[in-house]
C-alpha cells in the first residue's frame, strides 16, 4: 500500500452509490484515494488480471452475481486482496457472512460517513497484512522460509491421499545437519542461521519445484518426493543431497565443512499412517547418524532395535553419574628432554555394567548431545584435581594434571567460577591444572572465548590448545589467547619419521610455538625411533603407547612410586 494513495476498486452497479462513494473518498485528506469503478463481477475479475489494487468494495448484489459467490470469484482470483462489502441493510446477515467467508469488513449503505468508509478502508488493508503475516507464520519458517511443520503435515497428508489414486510411491526424507550444535557452540548462532539458510537453498536445488522441502525446527529438514516410481530414483536424490552438503560453506568468512545425515522411508498406497512414515524416516536417519554420519539409510525393521538400544544408552548414561560408573585414566606426558614425568593427562572412561570399560568415543557424542557433558565435565575436573591431591597425600610430588574440556562447558556461562570453586574444594594447585580445549573453541565469537580464556588464566590454571592441526590450524590468531602449550595432533606425529611434509610441519609449529613462548607436546608417540627425531626438532614434551597407555588411578600411583624413586626418570620401551 502506498501511505499517499489507496487504489480502491469499487464493484458496484447502482450509479447513485457509485456517485456517492466517490464523494466520500473524495473529502480525504489524509491519503488521496483513486477509486476505479465497474458494474460487474466479471469486469471486475477482467481489471484484477491487469492491474493491482489496495481495497475492493463489494456490493454482493450484482447483476452477474449474487451474495457470497462474488466473494468467492474475487478471493479465488485475487486472495490477497482486502475486500470491504458494502451491503443493504436487509442483507446485513449476508455481510457477516461475507466477513466470516474471509471478507475483511462490511458496511451497510446509508448509514456509512466519508470517515467511517475512509477507516473501513483503512483498517480492511491493516487487517489484511496482519492477516497474511500470521498465516505465514502459521505455515512457514520465518528463517528459511520453508514450510513449517504444520504445512509439513498438511502436504504429507495430502501426498498421501494422491498416492492411493496415482500408484506411485512417495519418499519422506528426514534430514538433519550433522554436528550443527558444534557450528553453533564454536562459530555462534548468527552463524548456525546462516548455515540453515544456505543449507535450504542447496537442499532447493536438488529436488523439483513441486516436492516440498520443510524445516521442522533446529537443525531438522523433511522432504516429501511424490511420484517415485523406484527406490533407488530416492535414492539418487539423496546421494545428490549428500554430495552438495559436503562442499564447503563460507561462514564468518571462513571455508566449514559440515555434512548431512538422511533418513528415508518409502511409501506405497496407503501401508502406513503419516505418524508412522514419519517415525519409519526418522529411524532410518538415527540409523544413518549411527553409520558414521553424511550417508542416507532407507527404513527396514530391524532398525527398531537400534533405537531401542540408543535409548537405553541415553538412559543409562543418565544414571551413570549417580552409580558411580564414570572413572578417569591417566596417560604419562613426559619431558623430553629429561625424560622424566612431568604431567598426566584424565581421560574419561564408563564401566558399564554389562558392557564392560567403554572407551570415549563411544559415548561423549551422546552425553554431548544431551547436555550430559556439563554436569560430567565437571565431575571428570573434580575427580581430576582430586586424584593429584590424593596423590600428593600419598607421597608423591604434585602431579600435574590435564583435562579436557568440551565446547558446550567452554561456552557455560559459570566455567570460570565452576573452575574456581572446585580448586577451593579439592586444594589443588591452580599452576598444576592444565585445560585441554580445540581449535574448533577459537573460532566463534572472538572477544568472548579471550574473555572466558582470560578467566581461567587469571585463576592462575594453564590453557593448553588440544589437537593442533586437526582443525582450522590458525598460526595467525594463536598469539591473542593466552596459551601456556600446545599439543600437535597424532596424525601429524605419526608421520615425523617417515613423512617428510609431517617433519616439516611439525617442525614449523614448534618453532612458531616457541617465538610466541608456548611449549609444545607430541601427542601419540608410539615408537622408540619418533623420540630422537622429535627432540631434534626442539619438541618439548611427549604422550604416548610408548610411555605408557592411560592406566586407573591406582596402577599409576604403583607406576610413579617407582618412577619417582629413580629420580623421576622414565623408562621407555626399547625396539
Ligand atoms: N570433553 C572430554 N573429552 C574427553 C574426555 N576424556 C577423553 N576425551 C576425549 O575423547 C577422545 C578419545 O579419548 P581416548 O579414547 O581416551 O584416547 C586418548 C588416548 O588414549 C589416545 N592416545 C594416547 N596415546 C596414543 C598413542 O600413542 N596412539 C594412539 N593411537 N592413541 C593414543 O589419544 C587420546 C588423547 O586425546 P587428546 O585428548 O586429544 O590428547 C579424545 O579426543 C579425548 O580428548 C573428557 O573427560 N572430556
Amino acid at each position: 500500500m502506498n501511505n499517499e494513495q489507496i487504489k480502491v476498486l469499487l464493484v458496484e452497479d447502482n450509479q447513485v452509490d457509485l456517485r456517492f462513494v466517490h464523494e466520500m473518498l473524495s473529502e480525504s485528506r489524509r491519503e488521496k484515494f483513486v477509486l476505479r469503478y465497474v458494474d460487474r463481477l466479471q469486469h471486475a475479475l477482467d481489471l484484477l488480471i491487469k492491474e493491482q489494487f489496495d481495497v475492493m468494495l463489494l456490493d454482493l448484489q450484482l447483476p452477474d452475481a449474487y451474495g457470497l459467490s462474488a466473494l468467492i470469484g474475487v478471493q479465488a482470483l485475487a486472495p490477497n486482496l482486502p475486500i470491504v462489502v458494502r451491503s443493504e441493510v436487509n442483507d446485513e446477515q449476508l455481510a457477516i457472512d461475507a466477513v466470516h467467508s474471509g471478507a475483511q469488513d462490511y458496511i451497510v449503505k446509508g448509514e456509512e460517513s466519508s470517515p467511517l468508509l475512509m477507516k473501513a478502508l483503512r483498517y480492511a488493508i491493516e487487517r489484511k497484512r496482519i492477516e497474511q503475516s500470521l498465516a505465514y507464520f502459521a505455515h512457514y519458517d520465518p528463517l528459511t522460509d520453508l514450510p513449517n511443520r504444520e504445512l509439513f503435515r498438511e502436504r504429507l497428508n495430502r501426498a498421501q491421499e494422491r498416492t492411493k489414486r496415482s500408484g506411485y510411491m512417495i519418499a519422506l526424507m528426514f534430514l538433519d545437519l550433522d554436528h550443527f550444535k558444534d557450528i553453533n557452540d564454536t562459530l555462534g548462532h548468527d552463524a548456525g542461521d546462516q548455515l540453515l539458510k544456505f543449507a535450504a537453498q542447496r537442499l532447493k536445488h536438488c529436488v523439483r519445484t513441486e516436492d516440498t522441502i520443510a524445516r521442522l525446527g533446529g537443525d531438522e529438514f523433511t522432504i516429501i518426493l511424490e511420484q517415485i516410481e523406484h527406490k533407488k530414483d530416492a535414492a539418487h536424490i539423496a546421494q545428490k543431497i549428500v554430495d552438495e552438503m559436503s562442499k564447503p560453506f563460507l561462514l564468518n568468512d571462513k571455508d566449514v565443512f559440515v555434512t548431512m545425515s538422511i533418513g528415508i522411508a518409502m511409501y506405497t498406497e496407503g501401508d502406513q499412517s503419516s505418524e508412522e512414515l514419519i517415525k519409519h524416516a526418522d529411524m532410518a536417519l538415527y540409523a544413518a547418524k549411527a553409520k558414521g554420519r553424511s550417508n542416507y539409510q532407507f527404513f527396514e525393521a530391524k532398525m527398531n532395535t537400534l533405537i531401542t538400544e540408543r535409548m537405553a544408552m541415553v538412559k543409562n548414561l543418565k544414571l551413570a553419574l549417580e552409580r558411580n560408573e564414570f572413572v578417569l585414566h591417566y596417560q604419562p606426558q613426559v619431558d623430553l628432554s629429561i625424560n622424566q614425568l612431568v604431567g598426566v593427562e584424565a581421560l574419561l572412561r564408563w564401566q558399564h555394567p554389562e558392557m564392560g570399560l567403554m572407551q570415549p568415543n563411544n559415548f561423549i557424542p551422546l552425553l554431548e548431545e544431551t547436555g550430559l557433558i556439563i554436569p560430567v565435565g565437571e565431575w571428570v575436573l573434580h575427580t581430576a584435581c582430586q586424584q593429584s591431591c590424593i596423590w600428593l597425600d600419598a607421597g608423591l610430588p604434585r602431579i600435574r594434571i590435564s583435562v579436557n574440556l568440551s565446547a558446550k562447558q567452554f561456552r557455560q556461562l559459570q566455567l570460570a567460577n565452576t573452575v574456581k570453586k572446585t580448586l577451593d574444594e579439592t586444594g589443588m594447585d591452580p599452576e598444576h591444572l592444565h585445560l585441554e580445549v580445540t581449535e574448533s573453541f577459537l573460532l566463534s565469537n572472538v572477544a568472548e572465548t579471550i574473555f572466558i580464556l582470560n578467566e581461567l588464566n587469571d585463576l592462575g590454571v594453564h590453557i593448553s590448545l588440544d589437537d593442533f592441526g586437526t582443525g582450522y590450524s590458525s598460526l595467525n590468531y594463536l598469539h591473542r589467547y593466552p596459551f601456556a602449550s600446545l599439543k600437535i595432533d597424532q596424525s601429524f606425529v605419526k608421520g615425523v619419521t617417515c613423512n617428510s611434509k609431517s617433519a616439516a610441519i611439525i617442525s614449523a609449529i614448534i618453532s612458531l610455538a616457541h617465538n610466541l613462548g608456548l611449549k609444545v607436546v607430541a601427542e601419540g608417540v608410539e615408537y622408540h625411533e619418533q623420540l630422537p627425531a622429535l627432540l631434534n626438532m626442539k619438541c618439548d614434551e611427549a604422550q604416548g603407547y610408548i610411555f605408557g597407555v592411560p592406566l586407573s588411578s591406582a596402577t599409576c600411583e604403583t607406576m610413579f612410586k617407582n618412577i619417582f624413586k629413580q629420580n623421576s626418570k622414565f623408562y621407555i620401551r626399547k625396539p
